[in-house]
């Protein structure tokens, strides 16, 4: 058991009572001690996933345990090893933080000498409105308290989904942080995101799921060198009448006389051959910049190709 991943997800399926194939034959691992990324558009079943895992919907197909726990033998185990933040912001409104994660640790059975509420709180930039009615505090405090909430029974697997949805700057990168921070103390954060360059950014690895099914799993970095679609942005020594044209050019636009912007594929041309055709053509060259493909990029890609 102790070499299992943290989560092992086998042909897993789920048709919703209407009819709705929402997974479909879904099969991955999470590696244990990761930031694994679940990426995918609206409606993909990311969060069916996820609450499947959590023990809020029932799967239709298929196998999953967490932990090494089978959610469907050890619901219990399977339960204890994992804290969700959901998606949707959930209180009573009555109660406050501090209350909010007593109740929580009494409902895991924690005793009161080992309930870690404060520290919790604190982690969370939340010591001040520990006292605070919930329904007083901000939607990014709210998230905040939600993060808390999940971690009480300090599972080794922490859940995030759309952790950052309607999050401000700062408090995205406060998020981020303590993710990494529990990260590097060893837990297994699973996070669901729109937000690319946050997967890019937080994710050793990333699946992409598409109409319920897996279209990539790889290491963010592999995925990343995916993207052939590369840009070089140029500005000319005088004003331009027509658009260059070359084989070399996949798309070329003129952004104004002066800059243009082309892209090309990096597996065919390199920066050097792009600028060689441009002054070839008689064009004199004063500025250059580059830009690299990104997650964006790949995940546009695949899921047009799905
Ligand atoms: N309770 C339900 N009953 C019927 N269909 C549902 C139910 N919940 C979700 N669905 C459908 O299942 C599909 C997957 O939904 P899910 O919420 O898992 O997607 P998601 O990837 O999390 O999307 P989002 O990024 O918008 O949260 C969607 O077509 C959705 O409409």
């Amino acid at each position: 058991m102790t070499d299992a991943p943290a989560i092992r997800i086998e042909s897993l399926s789920k048709v919703y009572a209407g009819g709705k194939l929402a997974l479909d034959n879904v099969s991955f691992d999470v590696p244990r001690g990761q930031i694994f990324g679940l990426l995918g558009p609206n409606g993909a079943g990311k969060s069916t996933l996820i609450n499947i895992l959590a023990g809020l919907v029932m799967k239709t197909g298929g196998k999953a345990t967490v932990w090494g726990f089978d959610i469907d033998k050890h619901p219990r185990n399977a339960k204890r090893s994992i804290g969700v933040v959901p998606q949707e912001i959930i209180f009573d409104p009555f109660f406050t933080p501090r209350e909010t994660l007593e109740i929580q640790a009494g409902l895991y059975g924690i005793p009161a000498a080992k309930r870690q509420s404060d520290e919790l709180l604190a982690a969370m930039h939340l010591t001040d409105k520990a006292g605070a009615y919930s329904r007083t505090l901000s939607g990014g405090m709210k998230r905040r308290l939600l993060v808390a909430k999940a971690m009480v029974h300090s599972p080794p697997i922490l859940v995030l989904d759309e952790p950052t949805a309607g999050v401000d700057v700062e408090l995205r990168r406060q998020l981020w942080d303590y993710v990494r921070h529990l990260n590097q103390k060893g837990v297994t954060v699973v996070l669901t995101t729109h937000y690319l360059e946050e997967a890019e950014e937080l994710c050793d690895r990333i699946a992409i799921i598409n109409h319920g099914k897996v279209i990539a799993n790889e290491p963010t970095r592999a995925l990343v060198a995916k993207a052939q679609d590369k840009s070089v942005v140029v500005t000319t020594d005088r004003d331009l009448d027509r658009v260059p044209e070359n084989r070399c050019f996949d798309n070329i636009v003129l952004i104004d006389e002066r800059t243009l912007e082309i892209s090309y594929r990096k597996d065919r041309v390199n920066a050097g051959e792009v600028l060689a055709a441009l002054t070839a053509d008689g064009i004199g060259i004063v500025d250059v910049s580059t830009r690299d493909p990104d997650l964006e990029d790949v995940f546009l890609s695949l899921v047009a190709e799905a």
